[in-house]
């Protein structure tokens, strides 16, 4: 008999297999069938429950970096949204027992219970300098019928060609696959200070309950919105969240954006809205070579010199200059933030407008709290008190944007 609470390790044979043919080969975990999405890793120790429920990895199969998974169960609190949306989870060495006072079930059945297909036993840091030197590309993982339906070299050759119909993620447009259908309201904690309109591309829990510790009314909107819906709420300043897809696939937020650019509404963006800042004030996106993704990434803010810990989950970045003040349709711009690793940009600010955004999450579930004065800068904008017009970075040198 397992211990109460165990799970089973399942013994069904299951196969995480790369577009590029690549094949990794171990047992199931979670629910059993087939899966395909876009491979990624994550670097992150801890965290694993917020990761699976942060919209952002849609039609992602995550492989995990760190060697155990599913220490300390699943609990009732740190869940970043309504449900699991990985595509596909992959792991090395699972836990059989959770343990934790908060945990409410094991891991392996909350991933089973919603239908989420994983892999287990898989050498998973081979997986990642697979995906390090050779790119993002997607991937399936099949166990069950799925995989014994495709014995044999033939039937991996159909495997492969159910990886390689799988959509790609450049040019995917999802936030509408994952954003809240009605509108709601993350009320201030203590009085109200500001009303923030909040657009979910992918929204995870934690960023609008840290703004409403901030004295701010979160107006939640789904990602359909327009306009008028946003400027109905009279907010103080508009907000876009994380999301899944590829921002040069979302013109209709770029142009809502530049709306709220143009009427000097202060705004602040994370990842995605970051990403569509970038797109709005003329500067181009473009695909990593393997993404950010996990708690650890070292990011440095120009203006102070600070280095930060930083929580990342990124597959596009914006291509800005760092090392002067492009001036853009609307005024200059400045890169505040670069990731220490590899130079890519990490965040981006106006001069001339009350606008800002970060390529990473300070809202830092899973993650360090290194980045939450970015939420009181936010406050800072909406009540006036910010200086906006002097640029933190050593240069002052300013071109135009059209340049890039
Ligand atoms: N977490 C996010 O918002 C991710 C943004 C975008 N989907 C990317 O992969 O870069």
């Amino acid at each position: 008999m397992p211990a109460p609470g165990a799970t089973t390790a399942s013994e069904t044979p299951a196969v995480l297999l790369l577009e590029d043919g690549r094949a990794f080969h171990g047992r199931s975990y979670g629910a059993v069938g087939a899966t395909v999405g876009e491979a990624v890793f994550a670097t992150g120790t801890t965290g694993y429950q917020e990761t699976l429920t942060d919209p952002s990895y849609h039609r992602q199969v995550v492989v995990m970096t760190a060697p155990h998974i599913g220490n300390t169960g699943v609990n009732d609190e740190d869940g970043e949204s309504r449900r699991i949306w990985v595509a596909g989870y992959v792991v090395r060495d699972p836990a059989r027992t959770p343990s934790s006072w908060r945990s409410r079930r094991p891991l392996e059945e909350e991933l089973a219970g919603q239908g989420v297909v994983g892999i287990r036993g898989v050498d998973t840091r081979a997986v990642t300098r697979h995906l390090r030197e050779h790119g993002a590309m997607r991937a399936g993982v099949f166990s069950g019928h799925a995989l014994a339906r495709s014995s044999g070299h033939a039937g991996m050759d159909a495997l492969l060609r159910t990886v390689r119909r799988a959509p790609r993620m450049a040019g995917a447009d999802l936030s509408h696959e994952v954003t809240t259908v009605r509108p709601y309201i993350v009320p201030a904690v203590g009085p109200r200070r500001s009303t923030v309109v909040a657009v979910d591309l992918g929204i995870k829990a934690m960023t609008p309950a840290l703004m409403a510790e901030r004295g701010m009314d979160v107006h939640v909107l789904p990602s359909t919105c327009d306009v008028d819906d946003v400027y109905a709420r009279e907010p103080d300043g508009v907000f876009f969240s994380n999301g899944p897809g590829d921002p040069a696939a979302m013109d209709a937020h770029v142009a809502l954006l530049c709306d709220v650019l143009a009427k000097g509404t202060p705004f602040f963006g994370i990842c995605l809205g970051h990403e569509l800042l970038g797109r709005a004030l003329g500067f181009p996106t473009y695909k990593l070579g393997y993404g950010h993704r996990g708690i650890n990434q070292p990011v440095r803010d120009r203006g102070t010199g600070r280095v930060e810990i930083t929580a990342h989950n990124h597959g596009f970045a914006v291509r800005a200059p760092a090392d002067r003040v492009p001036v853009t349709a609307y005024g200059r711009v400045e890169v505040t933030h670069v990731c220490l690793n590899d130079g890519v940009v990490e965040g981006l600010r106006c001069l001339d407008l009350p606008a800002s955004g970060v390529q990473y999450h300070p809202e830092a579930a899973a993650g360090p709290h290194d980045a939450s004065y970015l939420f009181d800068r936010f406050a800072e904008l909406m009540s006036g008190t910010a200086g906006r017009s002097r640029s933190t970075t050593a240069s002052r040198e300013t071109d135009h944007a059209q340049a890039f």
